[in-house]
């Protein structure tokens, strides 16, 4: 979440985490290269909703104020904590030149780019980040007992994109023997639930691009919305085949069977007021369509599903919640059922996803240890970006205020860095974002009363057509038999001498 240079003790009391870009010494921001600035953290003042009414007690609120006060603000070309690289979806040392990656269908790569993939996912498991770092206590514990320490750690890639989903959605810490408080989810349950995941997939994808040298590395997606109770992209070529020895588990042929889980303790880190650290614990469980207990989640969701929440035309609703009905966003979400009213008891699309895997990715506090999250998110966001697409909103479809804490248009989505708020991933990603998704969108078959419609204007126009032909016809070859005699008048005349025509030659 914090640059590894802006967590030493001193830095962190003077609040300004403005380092300079990788090889110029003492130039804050970029400062002299143009390329940026060390400013004052804006953030998001207007009211959230009613969910979460406390004040003062998290970390979150305000982020990332708790921590830093100041910190790079980049001129347009720029991006990252130094001003040291290009905004997305451009490159080159002036970065001016556009780039693009395409995100596709994971079903449609060929062997290699499948085997690439996964040994992407692997390496960024074991890759410690190249320069940020997670601090595993609140703001209050951070530093040690003699003041000279702080409790930040290295992480891998991958674990860091685990950690920040979990640092998201942790309930509220209130103090030894209290419970904690449940209330707040910084990215689920609000309009910046898109936005929020769209940022994190792009960040994931560009560290995986840092770590391989590689800027043409994209995030493929997986269709989930394939009906049934299989999942297709569980074989050991891709995400890991069921193990044949254990329902719950990963075939051992998969390198992710390998793979150990972060971020378990939930229970721990809620009565002592801790933070997950970077330590793994058991293997990923998964369990396609088996949840026995819950029957409404052992089948994924259907092609139908993403074609009627697409025509949704709000992006949110009031109260901007799980509990919103008519909105795109809890839709996709799947809060609501797939044509948009809310019901508690309906688990969807997104939703629906998660808990088909039973296991691992079912659990927000770890869902994204399954790797299939990734390409469950992609997906999530690919359907996002075409809805933006569809709709074209103005800013005015994504509330300002009121939503539920985190999720406001200029909140800076937590835990971030640098900061940036759900307004920024508001945008169209192949305009904005460098990146576009090769998808072909199935479209919704006609209703009734559309084929109705439909054959009335064509029986209507045929009617016309054939109408206008006729006369057309009458006219040109009817009237010959009675244009004839008027023709006839110029070479005739009436004779009043014989009482006869008299016919010219
Ligand atoms: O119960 C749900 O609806 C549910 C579980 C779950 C797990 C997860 O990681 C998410 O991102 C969402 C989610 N929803
Ligand atoms: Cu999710």
């Amino acid at each position: 979440q914090f640059p590894r240079e802006c967590v030493t003790p001193q830095v962190l009391r003077s609040a300004t985490c403005c380092p300079s870009p990788t090889g110029l010494a003492n130039d804050e921001c970029g400062v002299r290269t143009g390329r940026g600035r060390c400013m004052p953290v804006v953030v998001d003042w207007r009211p959230h909703g009613p969910q979460y009414p406390h004040d003062g007690r998290d970390d979150r609120e305000r982020w990332p104020l708790r921590f830093f006060n100041r910190t790079c603000q980049c001129n347009t070309k720029f991006s990252g904590y130094n001003c040291g690289r290009c905004r997305y979806g451009f490159t080159g040392v002036n970065c001016d030149q556009r780039i693009s990656v395409v995100r596709r269908n994971i079903m449609q790569m060929s062997p290699e780019e499948k085997r690439a993939f996964v040994n992407a996912l692997d390496r960024a498991k074991r890759t410690v980040h190249p320069d940020l770092v997670i601090c595993t206590r609140r703001y209050q514990e951070l530093f040690g007992l003699d003041g000279n320490t702080v409790q930040c750690e290295n992480i891998t890639v991958y674990n860091f994109f685990v950690w920040t989903h979990y640092y998201s959605v942790g309930k509220t810490y209130m103090g030894p023997g209290q419970q904690s408080f449940g209330g707040v989810d910084f990215s689920h349950e609000g309009p910046g639930f898109l936005t929020w995941h769209r940022f994190h997939l792009l960040q994931l994808e560009r560290d995986i691009q840092d770590m391989l040298g590689n800027p043409t590395f994209a995030l493929p997606y997986w269709n989930f919305a394939i009906g049934g109770n299989e999942c297709d992209i569980c074989t050991d070529e891709l995400l890991g085949a069921r193990s044949s020895f254990d329902m719950d588990s990963i075939s051992s042929n998969s390198v992710f069977s390998q793979w150990r889980v972060i971020c378990e303790d939930v229970e721990e880190y809620e009565m002592q007021g801790t933070i997950c650290n970077s330590t793994e614990g058991g293997p990923i469980r998964r369990n396609p369509g088996g949840n026995v207990a819950r029957p409404m989640v052992q089948k994924l969701p259907e092609n139908q599903d993403v074609i009627d929440c697409l025509e949704l035309n709000n992006f949110d609703t009031p109260p901007y919640y799980s509990t919103s009905t008519w909105s795109f966003r809890n839709t996709i979400e799947g809060y609501s059922t797939p044509q948009g009213k809310y019901d508690p008891v309906v688990r969807s699309l997104h939703n629906l996803a998660h808990l088909f895997l039973n296991g691992t990715g079912g659990q927000t506090h770890v869902s994204p240890n399954d790797p299939i999250f990734v390409l469950l998110h992609s997906f999530t966001d690919a359907i996002f970006d075409e809805w933006l697409r569809r709709h074209r909103p103005g800013a005015v479809f994504y509330p300002k205020e009121n939503a539920p804490i985190g999720h406001n248009w200029l909140y800076n989505m937590v835990p971030f860095w640098p900061p940036v708020t759900n307004a920024e991933m508001f945008v169209s990603a192949p305009d904005s974002l460098g990146y576009t998704y090769e998808v072909q969108w199935p479209t919704r078959p006609y209703t009734v009363s559309e084929i109705i419609t439909i054959a009335i204007v064509v029986v209507v126009l045929v009617v016309m057509v054939v109408g206008g032909v006729t006369s057309c016809f009458v006219r040109v070859y009817g009237s010959r038999e009675g244009l004839e005699p008027l023709l006839g008048e110029h070479y005739r005349h009436y004779s009043e001498d014989d009482h006869k025509f008299h016919y010219a030659a």
